[in-house]
């Protein structure tokens, strides 16, 4: 769903209609992901028509049912629901879990001493972080599963079962991309979350980190709160929409009195350098628009991102490169940004793709680290 060029969060509480509560003992096998910005949770229901969030509201984006066809475990049938939390407000993702009893949705380990029996498997920082609150407050212990190999398995998960998952999108347009199984690999894959990690993926499991960079999505939403005094995240990327980086970046043709640069392919209108028209000009920030702020920031993270990974993809041949990751939010700016550079770069050849569970790779991939036999004890629970 789109508002104003931004996708609604999956985990939004904006649809209607009244559905009873499920009972508790519905759910089973919690996962989480705990990174530098957000918690994400994913959890499953077994009854697949349980389409309910905290409220009781029926929720149509935020879950994703799994039938014996798609899923990694043929015995499995019914609905993933996916929530996230601001990691700096873990305490109401504690009250999420425990409201819904999911802390005893993890594996069980029978022989261990009576605190340590539940076990939840989770990724990210937070894991190793948060692992002592989360045993203080819920008497749970966190199976810590890398998180590179979380990203992976859930990019994997959602590429090869579930349709439609990835799309193109350019001059505003969305086009879902029919994945053919047996041509999916290599690729690169680049998680744009607090920081940006880009791994080359060669087959389930196999996998290298290759680059990463430290302006990502923290980057963006901690400087852009610093110069906009916003006071969200989704405050930010929406007053993007009505700015114009025009008025403080710094264009090609401000440099070249209104000219192209065609010797190097650059037009008058390419950014020659981001933010660069506010050294020129005797303005302080409180001149600037802080829609125009935004718009120019978010610009610049997402076509340096765009730019590196292009250059990771050209190193190793790769022509698809998936993008996922929080900082995108299914944002049309953003993607397009992305997009365009992409394109730009690779001179067509390589293929800027996007995820519609972006941010949810990790905590997938946790998910998909439970044992199988861990899964059908707690289907016998
Ligand atoms: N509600 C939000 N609060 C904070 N950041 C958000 C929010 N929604 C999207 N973001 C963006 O997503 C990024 C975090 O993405 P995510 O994939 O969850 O990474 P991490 O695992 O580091 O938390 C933030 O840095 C920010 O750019
Ligand atoms: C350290 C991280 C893997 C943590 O993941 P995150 O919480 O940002 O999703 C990530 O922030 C990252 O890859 N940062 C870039 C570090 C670098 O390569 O310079």
């Amino acid at each position: 769903m789109e508002k104003d060029g931004i996708r609604e969060n999956l985990d939004e509480k904006d649809s209607n209609i009244m559905l009873p509560k499920p009972s508790l003992d519905e759910f089973s096998h919690l996962s989480l992901d705990i990174g530098g910005s957000l918690i994400k949770v994913v959890y499953f229901s077994s009854n697949s028509n349980c389409l309910v969030d905290d409220n009781g509201m029926r929720s149509p984006e935020d879950s994703l049912e799994v039938s014996n066809s798609n899923s990694n475990w043929p015995f499995l049938s019914g609905r993933l629901h996916f929530a996230k939390f601001e990691t700096s407000k873990i305490n109401d993702c504690l009250e999420f879990i425990s409201s819904k009893q999911l802390h005893y949705c993890g594996s069980r380990h029978h022989e261990a001493p009576a605190g340590d029996k539940n076990v939840i498997k989770a990724t990210g920082g937070g894991a190793y972080k948060f692992a002592d609150l989360f045993k203080e407050k819920l008497g749970v212990s966190l199976d810590k599963v890398d998180e590179m190999d979380c990203l992976v398995a859930g990019a994997n998960f959602l590429l090869k079962a579930v349709h439609p998952e990835a799309f193109t999108y350019m001059d505003g347009q969305k086009g879902y991309v029919q994945i053919d199984h047996n041509d999916l690999y290599p690729y690169l894959l680049v998680n744009i979350g607090s920081g940006v990690s880009m791994i080359k993926v060669d087959g389930d499991g196999k996998f290298e980190r290759v680059s990463g960079t430290s302006v990502g999505g923290g980057t963006f939403w901690g400087l852009g709160r610093l110069l906009t005094k916003c006071k969200s995240f989704d405050e930010l990327l929406k007053l993007s929409h009505q700015g114009n980086n025009r008025v403080i970046d710094m264009l090609v043709g401000d440099i070249y009195g209104g000219m192209d640069y065609s010797k190097i392919g650059l037009s008058s209108t390419a950014i020659a350098s981001s933010f660069g028209k506010a050294v020129s000009e005797n303005k302080e920030l409180e001149d600037y628009r802080p829609e125009d702020v935004s718009r120019s920031l978010l610009r610049m993270i997402s076509n340096n991102i765009g730019q590196i990974s292009y250059l990771n993809a050209l190193r190793f041949g790769l022509k698809r490169i998936f993008f996922g990751g929080f900082f995108i939010r299914s944002h049309a700016y953003t993607m397009d940004t992305i997009s365009v550079a992409v394109h730009f770069w690779s001179k067509g050849e390589a293929k800027a793709m996007f995820l519609r569970h972006e941010g949810f790779l990790g905590a997938l991939g946790a998910f998909m680290s439970y044992e199988k036999h861990d899964l059908e004890d707690l289907i016998a629970h």
